[in-house]
Order: structure tokens, then C-alpha cells, then sequence
């Protein structure tokens, strides 16, 4: 299936002279869910301003569906729903005028059963006849949301989704995610929390200065880039590593207490069988043991540091 999304060779070059892209190639696949992680300033908003036509690039190409975002401006911009941080519209505006008119904005004909249902699905249907200065916080996020769907796109960009919401809000915000991969929409978030990118996603890009540095799928990435620990509990406690065992990647943990043997969670070998043997020829001996494997946020920072 041909990608819904294609961006070929795309460079940015403000008029500051400063490069904030640099010949960046991305496929995303329809009904995927896509987290674009990477640090301040690595261009993830100049990125996504440019596939939905707010910043004009320097360079390269960004397809829609086949459509190109500057030649076919209105099929692109039609297909894209943009979710941004924060509510723009007049507080005193209801919910239910406030997606009817985001709709209205794309030329898409009335559809108030299409409406009923993004603002059920999105439990914000009690609230239609609401001022947007009465909604909570979690109900805002929902309606920009709500908004960005009325027309009924194909490609959803979340800026930053959770930024600066409570833990509850979150979880409410990654189960609205769910229901968007339900619906078939393509979703692609750009996020600094490393966590919600390990929760919902099932690709996972990374930007630095300008530079797509990786793509992969999470849980290949977290096979592939992953380092497991193998943690055992010593009966007597060591002052330091045994010379014996040198070959070992070992250290030692809890004041002597522990050792921990790191290991490469992709090597066919993991050398754990011969380690166990040699502890125990060198008559270490240990009461517990388990292994902890590193989580997303190591792999990105091993990476974003080089
Ligand atoms: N209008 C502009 N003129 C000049 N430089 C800009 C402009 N907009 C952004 N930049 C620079 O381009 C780089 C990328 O910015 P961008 O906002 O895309 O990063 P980001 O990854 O979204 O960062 P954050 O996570 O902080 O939002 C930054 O160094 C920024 O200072």
C-alpha cells in the first residue's frame, strides 16, 4: 500500500540563514500511529508546519495521499486535521459552533450526524450547548480534538499533546489516541515525554538539529538498541570486581551487595550461562537474581548524545 504520507529530501532554511531541516525522508503508512520525538529545537513544529502548509520549505517534497502540499494545496490541507496546544476561538462560542464552523472552513458540506458522533465518541456531547470558557482543561484538549476532526481528515497531527497536563489528563489524552487508531485515523505526535511515545505508538522517529537520526518500529527499536541487566543479590558482599571475571561487562551495586552484569538484549549469545559458571568456580555465591531492561528514554538519550 502506497504510504499516506511521503516527505522526499526536505530542507528548511529560515531567512535567518539558520537550517532547521536538513534533506529529511519520511514514509508514514496509513493507520499508523507515529511519534516524532527529539530534544528543543530539533525541528519537529517546523516539520509539521510545513506538511500543513504554515512555513513554506526551502527545498524537497511532501506528498498527501499522492497529492503534493504546495500544487495541490486544498486536497492536502483537507486530508490533514492539525492538532494544536492550545484553543484560539472566542470563549464565548459553544462546542457544537465551534466544530460546525471548522468544518464549514475546509468547503465540507453540513453534517451534524458526523458531528454527533466525533463529539460522542470524544464524550463531549452533554456539553454541545457549552461556552468553551466553561469547559475544564481535559474537555479543551478533547474539542481541539473535535475540532481538528470535523472535517473528517486523514492524517491527524498532535503537537505536543500532554504538554503541561496533569497525569490524569494524560491518561484521558492517550485513551482519545486509542480511539483514533479504532476510527483508522493516521496519527503522527510529536512529544518530549518519552513514556507516551513508548505507550502509543507503533513507529517511532527521531529528530536532531534538523536530522531525521532514526526510524523505527518501537519494539524492534527497544530489541535492537536495548540493554538488559542482569542483577544478582551476592550472599557475602564484594569490595570490588573479582580480576577473574574481567572479561565480563560487571559492576557492582548496593555498596558490594550486588552484581550487575550488562548485556546486549540482540546477541545471539548473552553469556549469562557462562558467567553463572565461572561465579560459581570463582565461589561467589548469591541468594536472588533478576534482569531490568533499559527503557526508551536511555535509547534516546545514547542516541541524541551520539
Ligand atoms: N521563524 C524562524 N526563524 C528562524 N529560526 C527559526 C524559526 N522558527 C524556528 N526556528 C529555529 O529552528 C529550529 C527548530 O525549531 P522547531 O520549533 O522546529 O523545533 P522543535 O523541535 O519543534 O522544538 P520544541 O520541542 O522546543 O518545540 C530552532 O533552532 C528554532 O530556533
Amino acid at each position: 500500500m502506497a504510504p499516506i504520507l511521503t516527505v522526499k529530501n526536505l530542507d528548511k532554511t529560515y531567512e535567518s540563514g539558520f537550517q532547521a531541516l536538513k534533506d529529511i525522508n519520511l514514509n508514514i503508512e496509513k493507520g499508523e500511529i507515529f511519534a516524532l520525538l527529539g530534544p528543543n529545537g530539533a525541528g519537529k513544529t517546523t516539520l509539521i508546519s510545513i506538511i500543513c502548509g504554515i512555513v513554506n520549505s526551502t527545498g524537497g517534497s511532501v506528498t498527501v495521499d499522492g497529492y503534493d502540499i504546495v500544487r495541490d494545496y486544498r486536497h492536502t490541507r483537507s486530508r490533514i486535521g492539525l492538532v494544536p496546544q492550545e484553543l484560539t476561538r472566542d470563549a464565548f462560542e459553544t462546542v457544537w459552533a465551534t466544530v460546525n464552523f471548522s468544518r464549514t472552513l475546509f468547503g465540507k458540506p453540513r453534517d451534524d450526524a458526523y458531528l454527533e458522533k466525533v463529539l460522542r465518541d470524544l464524550s463531549l456531547w452533554d456539553k454541545r450547548n457549552n461556552q468553551l470558557r466553561t469547559l475544564s482543561g481535559g474537555m479543551k484538549r478533547r474539542l481541539l480534538i473535535a475540532k481538528a476532526l470535523s472535517h473528517e481528515p486523514s492524517v491527524l497531527f498532535l503537537d505536543e499533546p500532554t504538554a503541561g497536563v496533569d497525569v490524569e489528563l494524560r491518561q484521558g489524552m492517550w485513551e482519545t489516541v486509542e480511539y483514533l487508531r479504532e476510527t483508522g485515523v493516521t496519527v503522527i505526535l510529536t512529544t518530549h515525554y518519552i513514556e507516551e511515545a513508548e505507550l502509543m505508538a507503533d513507529r517511532i522517529g527521531v529528530i536532531n538539529q534538523g536530522e531525521i537520526i532514526l526510524v523505527e518500529n518501537k519494539r524492534q527499536l527497544m530489541k535492537k538498541l536495548g540493554q538488559k541487566q542482569l542483577v544478582l543479590q551476592l550472599r557475602e558482599p564484594l569490595s570490588s570486581v573479582p580480576a577473574g571475571l574481567a572479561a565480563y561487562s560487571l559492576s557492582l551495586g548496593d555498596n558490594g551487595e550486588s552484581l550487575i552484569y550488562t548485556y546486549q538484549t540482540q546477541s545471539a549469545q548473552t553469556g549469562i550461562d557462562s558467567l553463572l559458571q565461572d561465579l560459581g568456580e570463582a565461589g561467589i555465591r548469591f541468594t536472588d537474581l533478576h534482569t531490568t531492561q533499559s527503557s526508551l528514554e536511555d535509547i534516546f538519550l545514547d542516541l541524541v548524545n551520539g
